[in-house]
Order: C-alpha cells, then structure tokens, then sequence
C-alpha cells in the first residue's frame, strides 16, 4: 500500500526531502511505501537539483493540500503566509502535515494543534527545531518519565557559523553571504542574526518541555549585531567564547506560573560543552529529573540534515497510517499521545530584570588615576561584585576597561551601569552582555 506525499516547497529543505524520497534503498523500509506525488512552487521556470515527472510541478499549492489522493502534506516553503493557511487547509481536508517551518508553529502552535487534534491528524515538527539534530520526538517520547527544568542551547545555525568565522577575523557581511550560499539562513536573515529564529525554536521547546506555552512577545531576544571583533578577543583573553544562547527554566515550586525564556549572546566558559559547538551546528542541553544532563548535538542547518528531519517525521505518519492507529479512523478511539502535541495553557515569562546572572561590560574612560575606583563604588553601590578586570590604552586619552561580574540581579546591574555612564570620566559603553 502506498502514501502519497504533496511537497510545498522545492528550496534548500525541500530538494533534499525530494532526493532521499527519490532514493529510498538502505533507508526505513516504510519510505518503500511513500511516492513524492505532487510539488508546489512560486516559480515553474527555476532550474531545480532534482528531476521530477513534468505533470508533478505546480504553482497552486491550494490544490495540492485540497487532492483527495494525497496522504501527506510536508510545508517547507517558510515564512507566516501562504504556509499558516496552506496548514490549516491541509488539517481541515484530513491531510498529516510535517513542517520545518518554526515561525508559523511558534505564532500558530495553539490553533494548528488544536485544528489537528480535532480532525484526529498529526502536525510533526520534528526540523523546526535545531534542523536534523533530534530533540522535538525525545521531547515528546524519551524523556517523558523526567521533569525537565531547564533547557540551554545553540539553536540558530547561522549565527553560530557568523559568531565561529568571526573568531578568526572574518566581516560579519561576508560570512552572513556564506551562510546563505550554505543554505543555513532564512529567506530573510535578519531572522536569524537578530534572534528572532532562535526565539521561535525555544519557545517552541518551552511548551514540549514544560507543558504550556510562551507568547513570544514575551519572549527577551538579542541577537547578534552587538558583538563586536573587541568583545570576542575580550572574551578569549577572560577565557570565554561568545555563542548565541537560548535558554528556558522552570523554577521550582512555580507558585506564580512564570518561567524564564531568554535568547541572547552569552560568554560562555571555554570548558562549558557548549563552547565547542562550532559552525552551523546546534545543541541542546536538557536538564531533567532524574535523568540529569542530557545534550543533544549535531547539524542545525542545512539541506540533508533539515530533509533528515523532515522524511524521518513522514515515516512516523506512514506507521500509523500503516497500522490504522489514525484517530480518523473509526477503530482507532483516540489520536497517539506521544505523537500529537496538546498544550494550551500559557506560562508568563518573569521579567529580565529579576533575572540573576554574571555580565560582561566593556567601558571606555578617560585614563586618569582613581577612575577604576569610581567604577567600584558604583557597582558596590548596587550590590555588584566583579571577578575580573582588564584594562587596554586605546589611546593617549582613552582606556577601555572590560569587567566581569559575580552573580548579580540584571535590574542591580543596570542601575549600576546608568550611574557609571554619568560619570564624567566615562566615555562610552560599548557594550554589555550576559555571562553564562
Ligand atoms: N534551510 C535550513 O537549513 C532550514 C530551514 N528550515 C525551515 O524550512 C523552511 C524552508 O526553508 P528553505 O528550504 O531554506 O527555504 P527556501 O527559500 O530555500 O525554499 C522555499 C521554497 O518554497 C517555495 N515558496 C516560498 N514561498 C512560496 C509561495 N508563496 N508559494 C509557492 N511556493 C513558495 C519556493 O519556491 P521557488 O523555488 O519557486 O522560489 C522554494 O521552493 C523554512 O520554514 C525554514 O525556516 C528549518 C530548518 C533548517
Ligand atoms: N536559519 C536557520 C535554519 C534552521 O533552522 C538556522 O540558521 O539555524
Ligand atoms: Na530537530
């Protein structure tokens, strides 16, 4: 018996979803069972890296998730629209879907599961998440028996290839055109470099792992325009390497339903295991009880791990398919649990101000005596404590002073650095960030 998959999208995901489909041998023996019957695009007239029938082509994506003979949808063509509605039209005429796309699942989780529950199909997701490295299936299968409480990860793939070649001296806009040559970046990469990808992926782990979702607007997002080549060398000298963090906690006891969801760049120690995590690869360290640490690591970005994640999601739809176990059908009572996605509780996100940390702060002063003094009082004024302190001439007038703090709340560190920018013997502050 066969299943038939329409494909939206025929980009960087989408060629590689159509070239393992088209090449099923020594794979899952149930792809044995799956035919790549129609392919939606915006253009007809693009040269594609992959050969397909001429009738299998179309531009009216509307008629492919409305053919009756199509099993399966699999929405790789990004963005909010056409691809929220192409979703929605799929789940309302009986279509599984599998999607890579973590924007839509981010703004519209709430209303595609809901619509999907209610039809007894399955919206899968697992490459919206940190590309081929599994993380959304063990959210939903493995760990089921832990509480998890905390999550920390490097989830944007382009950022971390920017951040990786900016060590070693590159420009930042050269290494962003490499990254998209390289089929990391999103359409638009201001996605990626200002966090917003990364933002969307840990909101979408928030609500797998915690059970309730986030508003993203709630969400605190950095991203990577910042950082500059003098804090990375600051960084290295201090014994950091700068990455793009997102992180989630759950606090215990969580009496007022708030949790902590951030994305940012942090100095991250050398030792962390997330320090080593170059190029466009992704991780993710879970911590869980009793299971404790657990990291996933692997390729975030890309055509073959993304299309990885995506057929192995439309494996998943084929056993069930296979087996009847699809709440659609009349023998089978309720949709798979550990399959379907079903939370519709929100948590809020605790105020960044709240939030307790180490921070790095690079502050340019005039070079007189007594300065770094006045810096001190200002911080102990507001409960700061440093651990370290470097300081390079800039020049005859100008120092530049780079401060490491002991764990401070952001609130008190804040009104410290309000107080130390008034200073007269202080230039500027070029830049702060948080430390992990
Ligand atoms: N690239 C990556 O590494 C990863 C991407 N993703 C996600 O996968 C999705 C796809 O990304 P990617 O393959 O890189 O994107 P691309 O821009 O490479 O491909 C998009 C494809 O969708 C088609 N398309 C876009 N808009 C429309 C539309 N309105 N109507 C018809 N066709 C349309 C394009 O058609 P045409 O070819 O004619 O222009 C193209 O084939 C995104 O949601 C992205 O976030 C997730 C993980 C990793
Ligand atoms: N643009 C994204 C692609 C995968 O999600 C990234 O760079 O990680
Ligand atoms: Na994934």
């Amino acid at each position: 018996m066969g299943f038939k998959v329409g494909l939206l999208g025929l980009g960087t995901v989408g060629t590689g979803v159509g070239k393992i489909l088209q090449s099923p041998e020594g794979r899952h023996p149930l792809l044995q069972a799956v035919e790549l019957a129609r392919v939606g695009v915006r253009s007809l007239d693009k040269p594609r890296d992959l050969e397909l029938p001429s009738h299998t082509l179309t531009t009216d994506l509307a008629a492919i998730v409305s053919d009756p003979d199509v099993d399966i949808v699999i929405e790789v063509i990004g963005g909010l629209e056409p691809a929220r509605t192409l979703i929605l039209d799929a789940i309302a005429h009986g279509k599984h879907v599998v999607t890579a796309n973590k924007a839509v699942i981010a703004r519209f989780g709430d209303e595609i599961f809901t619509a999907a529950n209610q039809a007894g199909v399955y919206v899968m997701l697992e490459a919206a998440v940190a590309g081929g490295i599994p993380v959304i299936q063990p959210l939903k299968e493995s760990l089921g028996a832990n509480r998890i409480h905390a999550m920390m990860g490097i989830l944007n793939g382009t950022t971390n290839y920017i951040l990786t070649k900016m060590q070693s001296g590159g420009d930042f806009d050269d290494i962003l055109a490499e990254a998209q040559a390289l089929g990391y970046a999103e359409a638009d990469p201001t996605a990626d470099v200002d966090g917003f990808d990364a933002g969307d992926k840990i909101a979408i782990l928030t609500s797998l792992a915690f059970g309730g979702r986030v508003k993203l607007d709630q969400v605190h997002r950095e991203g990577i325009r910042q950082v500059s080549a003098a804090d990375i060398a600051y960084a290295q000298k201090l014994g950091f390497v700068i990455k793009l963090l997102a992180i989630a906690k759950l606090p215990p006891n969580n009496n007022n339903n708030q949790v902590e969801v951030r994305v940012h760049p942090t100095l991250v120690p050398e030792e962390h295991p997330l320090a080593s995590v170059n190029d466009a690869f992704n991780a993710i360290l879970i911590e869980a009880d009793p299971l404790g640490q657990v990291m996933f690591f692997g390729p975030g970005a890309g055509a073959g791990p993304t299309a990885s994640a995506v057929v192995s999601d439309t494996i998943n739809i084929v056993a069930l398919l296979k087996t009847g176990l699809t709440a659609a059908n009349p023998d089978s009572e309720t949709i798979h649990p550990l399959l379907a996605c079903s939370h519709n509780s929100y948590f809020d996100v605790a105020p960044m101000a709240d939030l307790v940390t180490r921070f790095y702060a690079r502050i340019r002063t005039q070079d007189h005596p007594g300065v770094i003094g006045r810096l001190g009082t200002c911080f102990g004024d507001h409960e700061v404590s440093l651990e370290s302190l470097v300081q390079t001439d800039v020049n005859d007038n100008l120092a530049e002073i780079a401060v490491v703090t002991h764990l401070v709340r952001e609130g008190d560190f804040r009104q410290a650095l309000n107080e130390i920018k008034s200073l007269e013997a202080v230039d500027s502050i070029p830049s702060v960030l948080r430390v992990l």
